[in-house]
């Protein structure tokens, strides 16, 4: 397994040769990127660009996946990452039966907190998403947003190093989002590492890089200031606006699997790469060879 390089910045995930098949279409085809660790990172594109499939791949639940995907240092989906990496899905995840308390008792043991410190990690994950009073109502009879932030606090509750977020601000008011932003800076000040995704463009100006993907392939990695200057926009909407035009005019002609950008710093023009997946299987893979039965997911 490749370790970071003496002197170069830690790196919370690292993908390589990312290629991913899900229902018989290749979504993935070649993505090499890098997340840096401690900061945040937006993970952006249109609708069907392929953001949950990486990060499915990231947490290592996503199957039909060749090339290399480490985080903190492991395989993608190792054991040992089970505490270390929280992961909140686009729909809630959470038992509706159970209160509060409960789901985030339950989601700590699982994720092996000693039962000593579990009060205290719970009341911690619930003060992180302002969930504060509401302990003891069953998750049933919470609100959409509110239930999104039971989801988000199971994911904080073990104080994971890398936290993996699928859109979490979706059906929140603006001063969740704002409060809920300021925690991820929080978390990031304190040395974690954050991969979100996001539909809201003023969210992307919160990261500190943004990874911008079309058809499965690596447009931009490019922080907000650079993103705006690059483009000349006057906001981050209309620069992701620039990127996707542009991106779409250079790269009409080739379907997803043909299509990637590059992986260090600024704005990639998309380049046609009719090879496979660099390095086929490396060690340290996420998960297959491609011979396990197709993803139904
Ligand atoms: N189980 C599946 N079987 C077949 N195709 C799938 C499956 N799940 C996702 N896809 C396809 O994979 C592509 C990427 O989907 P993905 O959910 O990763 O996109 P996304 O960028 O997260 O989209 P959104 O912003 O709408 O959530 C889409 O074209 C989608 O239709």
């Amino acid at each position: 397994m490749r370790k970071n390089l003496p002197g170069a910045p830690p790196v919370a995930i690292r993908v390589a040769g990312l290629r991913v098949v899900r229902g018989g279409r290749t979504i993935i085809s070649g993505l090499d990127v890098d997340v840096p660790a401690g900061s945040v990172v937006g993970l952006l594109g249109p609708s069907g660009s392929g953001k949950t499939t990486l990060m499915r791949a990231v947490v290592g639940v996503q199957d039909r996946v060749s090339g290399t995907v480490e985080v903190l240092g492991e395989p993608a989906g190792s054991p040992s990452l089970r505490r270390r990496v929280g992961y909140v899905t686009q729909d809630a995840s959470v038992y509706t039966d159970l209160t509060v308390a409960q789901n985030l008792d339950y989601f700590a043991a699982l994720a092996g907190v000693p039962s000593r410190g579990r009060k205290a990690a719970v009341a911690a994950a619930m003060s992180d998403v302002d969930l504060g009073g509401h302990e003891k109502q069953p998750v049933r009879t919470l609100s959409g947003g509110e239930r999104s932030r039971v989801s988000l606090a199971a994911a904080l509750v073990a104080d994971p190093e890398l936290l993996v977020l699928d859109e979490p601000t979706v059906g929140l008011d603006p001063v969740l989002r704002r409060d809920l932003w300021d925690t991820f800076r929080q978390l990031a000040a304190s040395g974690k590492s954050l991969l979100v995704s996001s539909h809201v463009m003023d969210e992307a100006t919160q990261c500190d890089r943004l990874l911008l993907l079309r058809e499965g392939g690596l447009v931009a990695d490019i922080t907000p200031g650079a993103l705006l200057e690059e483009t000349g926009a006057p906001d981050a909407e209309r620069a992701f606006l620039a990127l996707i035009d542009a991106a779409n005019a250079a790269g009409a002609e080739p379907p997803a699997r043909e299509v990637r950008g590059r992986s260090t710093g600024g704005v990639h023009e998309p380049v046609a790469a009719d090879r496979g997946p660099a390095g086929g299987v490396a060690p340290g893979t996420a998960a297959t060879d491609g011979t396990r039965e197709e993803d139904a997911r």
